[in-house]
Formats: C-alpha cells, sequence, structure tokens
C-alpha cells in the first residue's frame, strides 16, 4: 500500500484527491496538510472531502509528518510545491506535481530535483487529455503550415494562471511537430488594430467564468475546412485519479522526471 501525503488538502484538488485515494485498493491517504493558519486544521481531512471519517488529521506542517509518506501529491501553487520539492529531495520522497503555472526557472529546479528523487510533472492527469498530446502530434504533422492553429480554454473563475498549464503544453505538442518554438510564435489574445493573421502564429484564447471545470480545443483551420480536437472535463475526479495513478507507478522509481505520457505508457 502507498502511503500517499496531500498538500493543498482542503483545496478544490485536495479534496478529490482525497476521495480518490479512498476509493483506491493500492494507495491511501496518510497525511493531509493545507495552510499552517487554516481554521479548518484539526478536523478529519476525510470528512473535510465528504467521505466520512479516515483517522487522518488536517495538518499545517508538512516537515512534521516525512515519517509517514511515501509520495507527496502537489495541487497547489507554484512556489509552495517547488518549497515542497525541496523538502522531499532532501528526505528521499517521491512527488506527485499538478501545479500548473510554473515559471521556465522553477520548471529547471525540477529536473535537478529529479536527479535525487523521481517527479511526475504534468499539467494534466487526465486520460483523455494525454491522449489528445497524441492526436494533437499527428494532426498537426498531418495538417502542415497550411492550417491556422489557435488553442481556446475555458476554466472556473477561481483559476490564477492563463493560459492553463494544459493550453501551453498543447501549444508546445503542436509547435515541436511542426518544427516551430512555442515561445517565438505564442500570441496571447488579442485586441484593436492587429493585421492579419501571421500563418506561423499559435494563437491562444482564455475564458474564465463561473464553475466550468476545464475545456480545451485546439482548431486547425485553412481555406475550406477546419479541424477541432475538444477535450472537456465534467469533473476534478478524472484528474484526482490520474494522479493517484501516477503516485502508484513512481513508487518504483528512484530518480528521474516523468509525466503522465510516461506513466500512461502512450510515450
Ligand atoms: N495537473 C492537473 O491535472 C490539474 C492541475 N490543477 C492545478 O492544481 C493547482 C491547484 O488547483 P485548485 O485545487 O483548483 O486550487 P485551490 O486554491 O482550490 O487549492 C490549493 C490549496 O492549497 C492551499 N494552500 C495555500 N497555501 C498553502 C500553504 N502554504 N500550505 C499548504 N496549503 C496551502 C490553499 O489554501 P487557500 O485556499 O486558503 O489559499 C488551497 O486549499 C493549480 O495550479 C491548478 O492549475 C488543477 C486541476 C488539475
Ligand atoms: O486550475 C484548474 O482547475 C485546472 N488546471 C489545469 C491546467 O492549468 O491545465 C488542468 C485542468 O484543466 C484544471
Amino acid at each position: 500500500m502507498v502511503r500517499v501525503a496531500v498538500v493543498g488538502a482542503a483545496g478544490r484538488m485536495g479534496r478529490v484527491l482525497i476521495e480518490a485515494l479512498n476509493e483506491n485498493s493500492e494507495a491511501a491517504l496518510a497525511v493531509a496538510i493545507d495552510r499552517p493558519d487554516s481554521s479548518l486544521l484539526g478536523g478529519d481531512a476525510g470528512e473535510l472531502a465528504g467521505v466520512g471519517k479516515l483517522g487522518v488529521e488536517l495538518s499545517g506542517r508538512l516537515a512534521d509528518k516525512l515519517d509517514l509518506f511515501d509520495v507527496l501529491i502537489d495541487f497547489t501553487h507554484p512556489e509552495l510545491t517547488l518549497a515542497n520539492v525541496e523538502l522531499c529531495r532532501e528526505h528521499g520522497k517521491a512527488v506527485v506535481i499538478g501545479t500548473t503555472g510554473l515559471s521556465d526557472a522553477q520548471k529547471q529546479q525540477l529536473k535537478v530535483a529529479a536527479e535525487d528523487i523521481p517527479l511526475v510533472f504534468a499539467p494534466n492527469m487526465s486520460v483523455g487529455v494525454n491522449l489528445c498530446f497524441k492526436l494533437l502530434e499527428l494532426a498537426a504533422k498531418s495538417l502542415g503550415d497550411e492550417y491556422d492553429i489557435e488553442i481556446i480554454e475555458a476554466h472556473h473563475r477561481h483559476k490564477v494562471d492563463a493560459p492553463s498549464g494544459t493550453a501551453l503544453r498543447m501549444g508546445e505538442v503542436v509547435a515541436d511537430a511542426l518544427g516551430r518554438n512555442l515561445s517565438e510564435c505564442a500570441v496571447y489574445g488579442r485586441e484593436g488594430v492587429t493585421g492579419a493573421r501571421d500563418p506561423k502564429t499559435i494563437g491562444f484564447e482564455t475564458i474564465r467564468a463561473g464553475d466550468v471545470v476545464g475545456d480545451h480545443t485546439v482548431m486547425f483551420a485553412t481555406e475550406g475546412e477546419r479541424v477541432e480536437i475538444t477535450h472537456k472535463a465534467s469533473s476534478r475526479m478524472t484528474f484526482a485519479k490520474g494522479a493517484v495513478r501516477a503516485a502508484i507507478w513512481l513508487q518504483h522509481k528512484s530518480t528521474g522526471l516523468f509525466d503522465m505520457q510516461d506513466v500512461l505508457e502512450l510515450n
């Protein structure tokens, strides 16, 4: 049985992760962490997640719980994730990272940490999105430079980073397949007199509204037709199940930086 610690346990993903762990026979919640100043500290993590008492108290300091878990699952925010990875690196713990919005420098820090511990880092843990990454590679290679590419994503009103990590990864997949560098060809939103579209660009449009769990569409459009590859998440459970699967998969790894394509053997 893999003993899992969840940080951000009282958050949107944290609560669903606890539920997913409760339903899994190969992994179990061992530690639940949220803000040190949270009014919820001391409560039972299972009750917080709506699955009944689990006997795991919500606490505020991961450093006090290092003996109690094998793998950390972190869906929080970049600075906290990096601090937690460093703590886990010092103590030889594996980490599954779902947090998005990391800078290039922060991603580089993960690469360095992965020399000492195993990490799964993926902007989207759902099977469907990871299948879409493969479909996008095929579509981009088949359609080529004749088609304009636009990536449209929609998320709930609480999301703090844009474009989503998934949309950016979709952009990277398509850009790589076409031999382009995303940092040179990405266009984020348009306003005013923009001029005609530069065919080499990849456009990103972001919607933030209501309770949308996560929608992504990549459009390939040319004169006479367009192809759209769309994924719509209707429950966070799809991400949580993927993260638990990654935690179980990581127990057999000693070091290395992996993503969900590795976990799902889609590479
Ligand atoms: N890879 C994937 O498949 C997915 C990735 N995500 C990503 O996961 C991340 C989290 O998303 P979401 O769950 O919606 O966000 P939430 O804000 O709901 O959850 C984050 C939790 O972390 C808590 N937190 C903040 N500071 C600390 C701290 N110092 N110590 C411990 N806990 C702390 C927050 O508390 P408080 O609210 O009080 O600040 C909150 O409970 C985002 O980056 C999102 O993009 C989301 C879904 C899927
Ligand atoms: O913040 C979210 O909610 C989500 N974030 C991830 C992202 O940025 O791609 C994945 C998912 O779409 C939900």
